[in-house]
């Protein structure tokens, strides 16, 4: 990998850098993905059916889009006893983080007769679009549901893509059935989220769609928000190791590679206050990456977004991971829960040598679904708060309405809104 001396121009060069890799610069295929939408939004199935032939060779019809009982029971027949028990695991923590996050409904009564209160309804209907071009990712699928099924939510609609046979990866059908998803419908990239949000024959409208995908898959999401919402538009997957000399150098480079193994479009960045340590772990890398199944997407991503940046001193380290603000954070230094005092942004933050991040991809109990492409300064990990909405509620009495009607005519009038005036007056106007 390549080292680097962190300063102001070698900070901002890979921040330039890392840019390229934002869904948002995708401009020459937004106008396919726009035809896409438009033609699922105007023809329906029939669209549906024609893209699903043309990207993943399937024979897909109202027939057999959606995944029958027979298909799932057949792939609980193939999934390995053993993974089974693993995904069962991980939901147990996965659920019992996701429940601590629960938000419930709240009134506050005054002496005066007021009432005012925050009511949490949970969405009727969502759509989790789950990614099955390049691989499966069965552990998206608990990721994306789980927090929608504590929230409440009344129905969750599944899309994946399936092969050219029209059969879905069998452990993606597994764990969307232990999750507890309401329906599966074999359809993928920017025609399957166009369904979820207008509605199809076959594929019911939801009201939020949620999950990661290609740029198609991206790029759709942003095409259709609005009509209905999105959780965010997930960008490659990204890591960033803060370390100084007391970190493992093959931990280090351990953790760097398993994110570089998502895409070629992969960040991996160690920044560490010792020139030691990065060229030990610079000396892991390469031995890993010639022992990886993934050795040829690894090579890419570490080509085009690999780093490894020696800093003067760990503040100036953290003040650089503050503005990358990457999805995920290991912090292996000696002092980690000093450092994590100071980190402003980042989507998951992993501490010490024996957290390492796949943990969280797999089985601590945070959501994996978490902000990319420096958004981790505004946008937060998926989470039950993704599910519900809340409605303000407001009870006045007569009483309590008389005490200040004369102060809010007074306000309507100053923005010369007198029905507003007139609504609050009509109300006293004996007086
Ligand atoms: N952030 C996360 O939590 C997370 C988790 C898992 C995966 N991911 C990411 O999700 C992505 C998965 O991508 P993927 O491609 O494997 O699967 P995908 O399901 O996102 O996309 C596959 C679909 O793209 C469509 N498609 C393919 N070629 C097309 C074309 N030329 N024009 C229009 N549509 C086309 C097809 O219909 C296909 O079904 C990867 O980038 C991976 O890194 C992210
Ligand atoms: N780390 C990925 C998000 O960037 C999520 C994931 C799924 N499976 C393995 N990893
Ligand atoms: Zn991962």
């Amino acid at each position: 990998m390549r080292i680097v001396t962190l300063t102001e121009e070698s900070r901002q060069n890979l921040l330039d850098n890392l840019l390229k890799r934002s869904p948002q610069n995708y401009g020459e295929y937004e106008g396919r993905v726009a035809a896409i939408v438009e033609n699922v939004r105007t023809r329906g199935d029939e669209a549906v059916f024609a893209y699903t032939k043309q990207f993943d060779g399937a024979e897909v019809t109202a027939e057999n889009i959606r995944v029958t009982e027979e298909e799932i029971a057949q792939a609980y027949r193939e999934v390995d006893g053993q993974l089974l028990a693993v995904i069962r695991k991980a939901l147990v923590n996965i659920r019992a983080y996701h429940e601590k996050q629960k938000r419930y409904s709240w009134f506050d009564s005054r002496p005066d007769g007021t009432m005012l209160g925050q009511k949490i309804s949970a969405l009727a209907r969502v759509g989790v679009y789950v990614p099955g071009g390049k691989a499966a990712y069965p552990s998206s699928v608990l990721m994306n549901i789980v927090p929608a099924k504590v929230a409440g939510v009344g129905e969750i609609i599944m899309t994946t893509p399936c092969n050219a046979e029209g059969k879905v990866n069998p452990t993606t059908l597994v764990a969307a059935k232990e999750a507890g998803a309401d329906a599966v419908y074999k359809v993928g990239g920017a025609q399957a989220i166009a369904a979820l949000a207008f509605g199809t024959a076959s594929i019911p409208k939801v009201d939020k769609i949620v999950g990661p995908g290609n740029i198609y898959v991206a790029l759709a999401k942003k095409a259709v928000y609005g009509f209905v919402n999105i959780d965010s538009i997930a960008g490659p997957s990204e890591i960033l190791v803060l370390a100084d000399e007391s970190a493992n150098p093959r931990y280090v480079a351990a953790d760097l590679l398993s994110q570089a193994e998502h895409d070629e479009m992969a960040s991996a960045i160690l920044i560490t206050t010792s020139r030691a340590l990065a060229e030990k772990v610079s000396q892991e890398v390469e031995q890993f990456v010639a022992k990886l199944s993934r050795k040829e997407i690894i090579q890419k991503s570490l080509d085009n977004f690999g780093y490894i940046l020696v800093a003067d001193d760990l503040e100036a380290a953290i003040a650089a991971a503050n503005e990358i603000a990457s999805e995920h954070l290991e912090i292996m230094t000696e002092n980690p829960f000093e450092v994590m005092t100071k980190i402003r942004n980042a989507g998951a933050i992993f501490i010490g040598p024996y957290s390492s991040e796949p943990l969280g991809d797999y089985f601590a109990g945070p959501n994996h679904v978490l902000p990319t492409n420096g958004t981790a300064r505004f946008f937060s990990p998926l989470s039950v708060d993704d599910f519900i909405k809340k409605s303000s509620i407001v009870y006045y009495s007569r009483e309590a309405l008389e005490e200040i009607h004369e102060d809010i005519e007074t306000f309507a009038k100053a923005e010369q809104l007198t029905a507003h005036a007139n609504s609050i007056h009509v109300r006293f106007e004996e007086e």
